[in-house]
């Protein structure tokens, strides 16, 4: 088994609500609640969960964007000096900088449309000491090359390229300080279908090539499905099951999982029909106001009297490291969201359309 290169141990962000003319903090907002999970060196980790579940503020806290409020977040890099990126001053933060980058969302606002894309990647390069002059350009040639951009285009602007090159150009971005972890935020939502599967194979064969670890954040569970090697699902601030993608797919343990789950679209019109979509009482909790005990506990069907006043930890509940965080996971006997059959090879190239 690999080696963790990031263990995230009770991380905790809560953003203060203000309010009044002396914006006194009359609240909390439980973005992330208590989540401790390890991503594994060279690894696809997914991140799923309905929105405002705090997908996004797991990542910046990893990104160092927000300083948690608490908990570890311990990088092990090299493998040398474990550092724990969550009680860093900026200046000591500085090197680690360059070891866990984000490829952004939207390719159309993350690029800033007045510099030609040699300078967009080549500002990285020379900020972080890897290169300048003519080094940098052919810096910047090798890294367009890359990821399937022609390099005689790197003086032209941002606005000369189409959505899914635009993309490509934040990739190259990210990779250009050799980072160990990519971060990639809903990356591909904003593009064609089409697009969409050609930049997640890019992806996948960069992952490859540069021994890259990848936390893969996706609302689209049939792209988190075919990319991912581990899956961590989100409820309101909290991690409610984490397991290797089949398992998770094939035998979801958490009952919020097989909501999830039975909510997905199924590509495979065979297995259709074979599952029913589930739909959960009630509304997702406030972040602001969770419930206590287990945070699904108001909308679960096999809640009892401990749900309502102890929040259950993650435990393992197989010896391939499926964990789940319920009090009667051993007991349930859950619908299998795809009936266990319909798991594409995630080695496999995904078709384009
Ligand atoms: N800076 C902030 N200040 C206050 N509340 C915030 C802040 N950032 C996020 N939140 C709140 O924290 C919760 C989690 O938000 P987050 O963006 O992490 O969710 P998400 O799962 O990434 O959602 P989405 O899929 O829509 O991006 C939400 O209730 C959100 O409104």
């Amino acid at each position: 088994m690999s080696r963790s290169l990031v263990e995230v141990r009770d991380l905790k962000m809560h953003f203060p609500i203000k309010a009044g003319l002396l914006r006194k903090t009359v609240g909390h907002v439980k973005a992330v609640d208590g989540v401790s999970f390890d991503i594994l060196e060279g690894e696809t980790l997914g991140l799923v969960g309905e929105s405002g579940c705090g997908k996004s503020t797991i990542t910046r806290a990893l990104l160092r964007v927000y300083e948690p409020t608490d908990g570890q977040m311990i990088y092990h890099g090299d493998g040398e000096n474990p550092a724990d990126l969550a009680s860093m001053d900026e200046e000591t933060l500085t090197p680690y900088r360059r070891d866990i980058r984000l490829v952004f969302q939207d390719p159309q606002s993350s690029l800033n449309p007045r510099l030609p894309v040699v300078d967009i990647i080549g500002e990285v390069l020379a900020v972080n000491g890897i290169a300048t002059g003519s080094e940098l350009r052919d810096h910047v040639a090798d890294l367009m090359q890359r990821v399937g951009l022609r390099p005689e285009m790197m003086h032209r602007y941002p606005h000369a390229f189409s959505g899914g090159e635009r993309q490509r150009i934040g990739i190259a971005r990210a990779l250009a300080p050799e980072p160990k972890l990519l971060i990639a935020d809903e990356a591909v939502s904003a593009l064609d279908v089409s697009v969409q599967a050609q930049t997640i194979n890019l992806l996948m064969d960069l992952q490859e090539e540069f021994g890259l670890t990848y936390l893969f954040v996706s609302h689209d569970l049939s792209v988190v499905q075919h990319i991912c090697d581990r899956i961590a699902v989100m409820y309101v601030g909290n991690i409610v099951e984490i397991a290797p993608t089949d398992g998770l797919f094939e035998t979801p343990r958490h009952p919020y999982t097989e909501a999830l789950l039975s909510a997905a679209p199924i590509p495979d019109p065979t297995l259709r029909g074979k599952s029913s979509r589930i739909r959960l009482p009630g509304e997702v909790a406030d972040p602001a106001n969770p419930p206590p005990g287990c945070p699904f506990h108001p909308r679960c069907r096999f809640a009892t009297d401990i749900c309502k006043t102890d929040k259950p930890g993650l435990r393992g509940v197989s010896t391939d490291g499926h964990e789940v965080a319920c009090h009667h996971a051993d007991d349930l006997t859950l619908a299998n969201a795809f009936d266990g059959a319909a798991s594409p090879q995630h080695d496999q190239p995904m078709e384009t359309a």
